[in-house]
């Protein structure tokens, strides 16, 4: 695999190797979950944290923040098609603001009694203060949460294969819109802004519908850096590459009333989706439309996976002319 920047620079290079030889068995070590196998039981494990400032904006509904702190994880489940059981919540904050702190937990414990998970431990301190302002640095927040799943399956980033379809689930670029309207940078109609503002502060984890794909997809992951780079990642770890259709990419009308230019920004390399791309065989096109149905989740074919070339692995968009698509960025990196 290339050399890789930023964030993932760190993982490689201090992460990844190093640590002791584990008894347990687990599958998809780099991937949204690790998958862990003990007896007959089979668990997916994740954990992500979010920070005030470069996950939630300071003023942000405290309830929000603690509904999408456990959805984002929950996304992650569902990358793995893992059906969410169980989480523990470790919380830095700055100070004793018991009515932040309450509407944070109700948000938070709004979406445990949805998804039937159980928060079962945790850790509270407070952030450093800095000597010279006094203050203390702003809130951070990381959960860990489990899943299980059926013996012998769970999804990962690695098994997509030439000629399998590239699939999304929802719609895609409406949080990021809503991110450049509140920071001022693009202008929408209110009603869209309403809209695109609810899939930033409330991200839907797509639980039922990654459980769905167990039997039927070959590779999955969840959209929280951007579409053309969490595909990045499906190819790289499955050695291929991909050919993705414009027009096909799934958009919210809301979106759809933006400028071009800013709806491909939004959707092709923006992130904070939490939606799903999946690949799965043609011959499964049918099987997996009625998994949509089943999950009540629209799923949408984007394009298609191709051989490598030997060069890497590579994505390409193209529009309804056939022109590729430049990219405007390569979505989220906390370090680029
Ligand atoms: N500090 C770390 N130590 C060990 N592994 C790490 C570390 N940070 C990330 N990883 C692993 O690297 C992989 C990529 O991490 P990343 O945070 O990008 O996951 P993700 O699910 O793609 O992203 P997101 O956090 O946006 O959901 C994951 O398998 C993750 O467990
Ligand atoms: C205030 C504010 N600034 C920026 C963003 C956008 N954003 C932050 S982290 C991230 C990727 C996923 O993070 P991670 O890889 O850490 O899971 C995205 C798209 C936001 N939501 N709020
Ligand atoms: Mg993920």
């Amino acid at each position: 695999m290339a050399e890789r920047s930023g964030e993932f620079s760190i993982i490689d290079r201090f992460f990844s190797s190093g640590s002791a030889a584990g008894p347990w068995f687990c599958k998809g070590i780099g991937d949204d979950c690790a998958i862990i196998d003990f007896g007959d039981s089979r668990i997916a494990v994740t954990i992500d944290m979010l920070a005030m400032g470069t996950h939630f904006l300071p003023d942000a509904d405290p309830r929000n923040v603690g509904y999408k702190t456990l959805a984002v994880n929950l996304s992650d489940l569902a990358a793995a098609g893992a059906t969410p059981r169980a989480f523990f919540l470790s919380i830095g904050l700055p100070d004793k603001n018991d009515a932040w702190i309450e509407a944070f937990s109700e948000g938070l414990m709004e979406l445990a009694k949805e998804a039937g998970c159980a928060l079962l431990g945790g850790d509270t301190v407070r952030t450093p203060k800095n000597p010279v302002t006094g203050e203390h640095s702003p809130a951070v927040f990381s959960i860990t949460a489990m899943g299980d799943l059926p013996p012998g399956l769970g999804l990962t980033r690695a098994g997509a294969k030439p000629g399998d379809d590239i699939w999304v689930s929802g719609t895609l670029g409406d949080a990021y819109a809503a991110l450049k309207y509140r920071w001022g940078h693009w202008a929408a109609a209110p009603e869209a802004v309403r809209l695109m503002s609810r899939r930033m502060d409330r991200p839907e984890p797509r639980n039922a519908l990654g459980r769905a794909l167990l039997p039927l997809a070959t590779a999955a992951i969840d959209v929280s850096d951007g579409f053309s780079q969490d595909l990045t990642h499906i190819l790289e770890r499955s050695h291929v590459r991909a050919r993705v259709s414009w027009d096909d990419v799934p958009r919210s009308e809301a979106l759809m009333s933006l400028p071009e230019e800013e709806q491909r920004e939004a959707a092709l390399s923006g992130g904070d989706d939490y939606e799903l791309i999946f690949t799965a065989p043609p011959s499964l096109r049918k099987a997996v439309f009625e998994a949509g149905i089943a999950a009540d989740t629209l799923v949408t074919r984007v394009g298609e996976i191709l051989p490598s070339d030997g060069d890497g692995t590579s994505l390409t968009v193209y529009d309804a002319k056939g022109a590729a698509v430049i990219l405007k960025n390569g979505g989220f990196d906390h370090f680029a």
